[in-house]
Formats: C-alpha cells, structure tokens, sequence
C-alpha cells in the first residue's frame, strides 16, 4: 500500500435546506467513531461554512468551499474569493466539479485559473475531472481527463501538486446509482497517474491522492477503497446520511 492518507470528502452540494440541519449532519460526524487514518473532509453552502467550521468539535474534520473565484476581490457580483475562504479558516476549495463545468459552462481554463488563485491563497484543492457518458462511450475518457488536468499543469509547478487531491468523477456516476465499477476507477485512476507522470514528475504521479467520485455508499465503498490507485472518495447523496461515516471507515 502507497503512503497516501485515505481521504474521504462530503460534497454536500445545495444541501441541506437549514442551517441547523447542517449542524444536525455535523453532530452525527462529532459522535462517530472515525478511522483516525483517514482524512474528512466536509463542503457545506457557502453560507454554512463558518456555522459548520464552528460546530465541528472532532479535529479529524476540515471543511471544504464548494467553489471560489480566481479574482481575489472587485465587481464580481455573487462570487466569494480564496483569499476570503482562507481567511474565515476554511483550508479546502472544490474546484473543476462537473456540475460547475456543465450548468455554470466553466472551462478548464478558468478552472485552471481558479485553481491557481486557490493555491496562492493557501487553500488546498479538491480538483474534479471526469467524462460524460458520450465521452466514455467514444473512447475518450483518458483524453478528457488528461485535457482538464494539461490545463492545471500549465498553471501549477510540481510542488504546487502537494496541496492538490484529484477526484476522478464520471459525470455518468454523479447522482444516477451508477458507480464506475473498481475495474472503471482503478484503471482511470491509473491513466491519471501515467499522465502525472510525463508532464509533472514520477514523485508527483506517486504521491498525489486521486479520489473517486459517483454514486459511492456503504455498500459499494469498501471494495472501491480496495483498488491499489483509488485513494479515498468525493461523496455527493451519501455524505448527507449516516452511512457517510462507513464510507469514512471503508479501510478500516
Ligand atoms: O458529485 C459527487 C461528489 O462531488 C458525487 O455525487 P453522488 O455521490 O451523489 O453521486
């Protein structure tokens, strides 16, 4: 087994509706018995992220922005910047997920910017790349990947890649029930590494945490979390019931 810290995330998405829902999910989290080898990670709205930050009592949890603009401050209307996220003690943004690059039509360029300007900040990121079921059907999974990610390098110097976890999320498993199988993710997960490879460094290929995303429960997690090349989970529906923390316990 590699030396990476497994890492499992909570993509809560536009959930839950309340403010004390949220610290409901939280107080479940601050009572569970948590693999203490595995790093959580929890994204709430952005307007529950200080809430969040503050209910949480087990200091396993960091917490997660959903997304951040790469202008650090001017008229941006409806945007929040990594320099603010930062600054309210958050230490992770999202960046790249498919839901922003499909219904918000961000490129992987602006991702790229997006996650240069996270960077400078001092946020970590949670990068996403993944294909649409055409894209797969077409062959051109790898391509895509390797396409979202040239755009990061291109911004980032290798060292830059520690502060980096790539979720690998097919658009095809998102919010369907339909997990990749763990032949799927490893071998994508494999290409991901190959691709680090050649354009960043052999260091950078073996040391960064590619994640899976789609469709991951309970039931599914512990054989996916077995796969050599898959170094934890973004977790979307599954995140927001107690099975979250089994998934978090998926190695355990
Ligand atoms: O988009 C996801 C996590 O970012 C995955 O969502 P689901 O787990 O609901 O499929």
């Amino acid at each position: 087994m590699s030396t990476r810290q497994f890492f499992v995330g909570g993509n809560w998405k536009l959930n839950p509706t309340s403010v004390g829902k949220a610290k409901e999910l939280v107080e479940v989290l601050n009572k569970a018995e948590l693999d203490p080898n595995t790093e959580v990670v929890i994204s709430p709205p952005s307007l529950y992220l200080i809430p969040v930050r503050d209910a949480v009592s087990n200091k396993q949890i960091t917490i997660s922005a959903q997304n951040a603009y790469y202008k650090e401050n001017g008229a941006f209307t409806g945007e929040i910047s990594s320099s603010q996220i930062k600054e309210a003690g958050i230490p992770y943004v999202i960046l790249g997920h498919s839901e922003r690059r499909t219904i918000f039509h961000e490129t992987n360029e602006v991702v790229a910017l997006k996650t240069r300007a996270a960077l400078d900040a001092g946020l970590k990121v949670i990068l996403c790349i993944g294909e649409t079921l055409v894209q797969r059907e077409g062959g051109e999974t790898t391509k895509v990947c390797e396409g979202q990610l040239s755009a990061v390098v291109k911004q980032t110097k290798p060292e830059d890649w520690s502060n980096i976890v790539i979720a690998y999320e097919p658009v095809w498993a998102i919010g369907t029930g339909k997990v990749a199988t763990t032949a799927q993710a490893q071998e994508t997960h494999v290409d991901v590494r190959a691709y680090l490879s050649t354009a960043v460094s052999t260091t950078v290929a073996s040391e960064t945490r590619v994640i899976y995303g789609g469709s991951v429960n309970s039931g599914n997690a512990k054989d996916l979390a077995g796969q050599q090349d898959i170094d934890g989970f973004l977790v979307g529906g599954a995140s927001l019931k107690p099975e979250f923390v089994d998934i978090i316990n998926a190695r355990k």
